[in-house]
This record gives C-alpha cells, structure tokens and sequence, in this order.
C-alpha cells in the first residue's frame, strides 16, 4: 500500500517561509530558480525570436479557487494555446493567479532594475508537444511557460473586475466558485505584446521545479488602488485567527527573488 507522504506545509513568513523551503523542498536550492530581478542592462536582444502567438477563446468554462497561497482560476479549455517567440512547442493554458503585497508599493515577484511592483499576473501554460498531461510536464525542462504581466496601481482594470467579482465566494481558503461568463484572460494583458524579457526558471512555490521558461511583458498593466485592495480580501485560513479574532489576509505572497547564476535575460526588443 502506498502510503501519500503527508503534505508539508509552506508560506511566506515565519519558519514555513522560503528561507526554509530547500528544507523539504530540495530543488527550491537548485542553481535555475526564479523569480530573479531583470537588470536591463544586461539582457541580451535575440532578434531570432518568431511572434508570440497567444489564441484564447472565451467561451472556456472554468473556476475560481483560494489555494490558501493566491487566487487560481483554473481554466480546462484545449483551445487556449500558445506558441512563438521563444518557445518551440505548442502550450496549453493552464491556469493564472497573482501575486501582490501588503500595500502598493510591493507585491511582485520578479523585479525591473531592482522596482517591485504591486502585483505580478502569472498565466501558466504546460507543453502539450512533449509531454501527456499538466502533472508529467510540470516537473519537467521546457515543460512549463508563464507569461507574466506587472501590475501597478492607476486607473481602473474593467477586465478584471469579471474576475474580482467572484471574490466574495472564495474569500475563505478552499473557497471556490465557477466562472461561466464570457472571460477573455487575454484582456489581462498588456496592449504592447512584443516587447518583452525570457529566461529559464522555476515554479516560484514549493515544489520550486525547474521546468519554467518566463515571458515578462514590458509594458505594465495598471489596475485601481481598490482594485488592488479586492486582492488582499482573501483570507489565509479559515481555521487560524489572529489574538484579535481577526481574519488573517492573504497578502505579501511574493517569494524573495533568487540568485541569476550566469542565466542570461534574453530581450525580444532592442
Ligand atoms: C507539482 C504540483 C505543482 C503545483 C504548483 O504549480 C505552480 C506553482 C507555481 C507557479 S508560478 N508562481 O511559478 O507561476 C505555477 C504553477
Ligand atoms: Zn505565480
């Protein structure tokens, strides 16, 4: 009988948090991790790369979830694809979540010439050239490609409010609710869809494996300071209260960005 290892528990803070995680996480130490900050002058332009070519359809049903760790909207559409610029294989859309801060002067992970910004979007893709399913490719190099967009506070994001709205039912950990309206993911994302940096990372939470390959728009994405707010109602555990018997929020899900080890940040813009 097999016997499931048991879960371990990881955060951000405290001795879950990821100074600790190489601990029973072993590949969160290895010498590819992300997210690394993008010291634009030391990105290299590769004018070899092919256009991104990013097809979405709308009519994709999917759910929204609070993982405890971020939102995920898990999407189970086979005509959500992406191929081009960097990548020589055809990937699927996965699922997207963020990652933001306390208040909005910090929240993503990745950072430009040392600036963090309030949020970071991460739309996760999984090679279905090489590999049968989502869990075999998630472990595996090239199996995965984020595309990644920078959040800032400003004016109002319409867009995201389709998603924001369904908030309130997944405000507790585990909460989940189904998304059937008409949702575009790809108005997510910036206008400007040429100009960006690719490098080869990680998964940015445990299991931390090195099977990553990021594209980060330039361009940044604003969305509201209440907007933003929405992103901090979620709450971490429905079980754990604070000595004030306050709901503990999700916020600050960010991991510390990690050593570049000679990668080299390639740049499809001169
Ligand atoms: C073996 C099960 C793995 C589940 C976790 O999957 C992930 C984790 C992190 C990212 S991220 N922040 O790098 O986009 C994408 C997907
Ligand atoms: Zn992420």
């Amino acid at each position: 009988k097999s016997h499931e290892s048991k879960p371990v528990a990881w955060g951000y803070e405290g001795d879950i948090g990821p100074c600790n995680w190489h601990k029973y996480f072993p590949k969160a130490g290895g010498k590819r991790q992300s997210p690394i900050d993008i010291d634009t002058s030391a990105t290299q332009y590769d004018g070899s790369f092919k256009p991104l070519r990013i097809h979405y359809d709308s009519h994709m049903c999917s759910s929204l979830t609070n993982n405890g760790h971020t939102f995920c909207m898990s999407v189970n559409s086979d005509q959500c694809n992406l191929s081009g610029g960097p990548l020589e294989d055809k990937y699927r859309l996965l699922q997207f979540h963020c990652h933001w801060g306390s208040d909005d002067t910090k929240g993503s992970e990745h950072t430009v010439d040392g600036h963090q910004y309030a949020a970071e979007l991460h739309l996760v893709h999984w090679n279905t050239d090489k590999f049968k399913s989502a869990d075999e490719a998630i472990e595996k190099n090239q199996g995965i490609a984020v595309l990644t967009a920078f959040i800032k506070a400003g004016k109002e994001h319409r867009g995201w409010n389709h998603v924001l709205s369904h908030f309130k039912d997944i405000k507790k950990v585990q909460g989940t609710s189904t998304v059937n309206e008409d949702f575009n993911p790809k108005c997510l994302l910036p206008e400007n869809q040429t100009d960006y940096w690719t490098y080869e990372g990680s998964l940015t939470t445990p299991p931390c494996h090195e099977s990553v390959r990021f594209i980060i728009f330039k361009e940044v994405v604003e969305v509201s300071s209440e907007q933003l707010a929405q992103f901090r109602s979620l709450c971490v555990c429905s079980s754990r209260k604070r000595d004030t018997g306050e709901d503990e929020h999700l916020v600050d899900n960010f991991r510390p960005i990690q050593p570049l080890n000679g990668r080299v940040v390639k740049a499809s813009f001169q």
